[in-house]
């Protein structure tokens, strides 16, 4: 018996079909970073090989490549892809023209700034005019460079209409893609994928993907990673289970269209620019593939939050779904951390995250409801960085709420909230546009101007039972 015939998911769809109804069953692989094989035509995956002479169905093998031909085999990513074309058959790339120059991959003194203040930003506004999830992508801040395969990118999209005879393709790094509002439907070369807020999306360097949006418009936030990928995180002292799931990770089945297509365009983010080259054929034409580097997506309400459960405020890092590491052990070049609805159950704690300076630098976005450490001013959609060693903490507000609640609510359940953070070992620089965007909030430093001193010398210690339920004495 063939043993990897019974592993093989065949996807019988439409050959020609490109509506958005071919999103309507999807069916998807679960597994982290698994050796998949998934073909949309029976007996279309070759056998024994990877690169027959002939292909079954006439088609060309294609490997990609995530990491070098020799990396370590627990770290190796590649796929093969079997398709009708192979993706060199296209027309030179040439520059796009400058309509769309928001992004960056390098991050320098020409096209950004560094600054410790405390940055915040209300949502931006989906606009009027008609814009594709590349037209409105932009970049925030990041460090490092694309070029050198260290650093990372933080962008966000505002998208009102779907990709129309083009796909995307980033040689620059991993997409990490946050959808706030809006369902995204992305094709890709190794199938599709539906994303909605709540969910994440995963796009590798290098593959080839296109957005829809037939359910409306769209906005949401993009991490991007230069020169590694996303793992899971390790659990340590947590054990086997617990956090993300590896099988709660879903990557897509085999689909494939051939018909033709006069005037496809593939835009390449290639060095933070972007490159535009002509073919007459759609990139999704992969009748079959097997691999590991595959494009995947997460539901967040599958992540299985371990927290304190007695006293004192846990590190976020017990939130981390994905890291990409660096070199360092246990230095993050970018971890992608979720604050879920949960119990908070600690006794004679501080509940809310605690005032602090970091080393790592944190961005912050917020897909729905409150977040935990700030009453106002921080808002869905919206933005928030605090800089290496930058103080912050929870608003005034919050801590006086705190304060005057002690723990007499005893568990208390937090719902209605999804906050994440993206946090990186290194400094990020802020693109011009966005310090000098119109939804930067300039009052965000008055949101802890107003905490006051309690301090009442010799008449509280650690054994007094009124610090310990955090009530002041009268
Ligand atoms: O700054 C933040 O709000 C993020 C954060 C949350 C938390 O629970 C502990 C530390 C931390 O940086
Ligand atoms: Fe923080």
């Amino acid at each position: 018996m063939d043993h990897q015939q019974s592993d093989i998911k065949t996807n019988g769809s439409d050959l020609s079909s490109t509506s958005s109804s071919s999103f309507s069953d999807l069916q998807y692989q679960s597994g982290f970073h698994n050796h998949f094989s998934s073909e949309a035509l029976p007996g279309a995956l070759p056998h024994g090989q990877s690169s027959p002479l002939v292909c079954p169905y006439g088609v060309y093998a294609e490997q990609i490549s995530g990491t070098s031909f020799t990396s370590p085999r627990k770290l190796n990513l590649r796929s093969w892809l079997y398709r009708v074309k192979p993706s060199v058959t296209h027309e030179p790339f040439r520059p796009l023209e400058p309509s769309h120059r928001k992004l960056v991959s390098e991050f320098t003194q020409a096209n950004s700034s560094t600054t410790p203040t405390q940055l915040r930003w209300k949502p931006v506004d989906v606009p009027e005019s008609p814009t594709d999830f590349v037209e409105g992508l932009f970049t925030v801040c990041g460090a490092g460079s694309s070029f050198l395969r260290h650093g990372f990118a933080i962008h966000m999209y505002t998208a009102n209409k779907s990709m129309d005879n083009c796909a995307f393709c980033n040689a620059d790094g991993d997409f990490l893609i946050v959808p706030q509002t809006g369902k995204l439907w992305i094709t890709t070369e190794c199938g599709k994928l539906q994303v909605s807020p709540g969910e994440i999306a995963v796009l590798p360097q290098g593959f080839r993907f296109a957005v829809d949006l037939p359910d409306g418009p769209s906005r949401g936030y993009v991490a991007e990673v230069f020169g590694t990928h996303f793992q899971l995180p390790d659990l340590g002292p947590i054990g086997a289970n617990g956090l993300a799931a590896p099988r709660d990770f879903l990557v897509p089945t085999a689909w494939f269209e051939e018909s033709s297509r006069p005037g496809y365009i593939i835009i390449q983010k290639f060095g933070g620019e972007l490159f535009t080259a002509k073919q007459d054929f759609s990139p999704f034409n992969v009748v079959a593939w097997h691999g590991n580097y595959t494009p995947y997506k997460y539901d967040l309400t599958t992540f299985c939050p371990f927290n304190t459960v007695l006293f004192d405020h846990g590190d976020p890092s017990v939130n981390t779904v994905l890291t990409a590491p660096t070199d360092k052990p246990g230095v993050a070049l970018l971890d992608f951390v979720i604050f879920p609805p949960r119990w908070l159950v600690a006794e004679h704690t501080f509940r809310p995250p605690y005032y602090h300076r970091n080393c790592m630098s944190e961005f912050m976005g917020l897909i729905y409801g409150g977040y935990e450490a700030k009453a106002d001013g921080f808002l869905p959609g919206g933005a928030s960085l605090h800089s290496c060693m930058t103080p912050h903490g929870p608003d005034t507000k919050t801590y006086e709420a705190t304060i005057a609640r002690g723990n007499e609510a005893g568990p208390f359940r937090i719902t209605d909230t999804l906050a994440f953070m993206f946090e990186s070992c290194l400094i990020p620089r802020v693109c011009t546009w966005a310090l000098e965007s119109p939804v930067i909030d300039r009052d965000y430093y008055q949101c802890w101007t107003g905490l006051k001193s309690h301090f009442t010398r010799g008449r509280m210690n650690a054994e007094d039972g009124d610090v310990q339920n955090g009530k002041k004495e009268d």
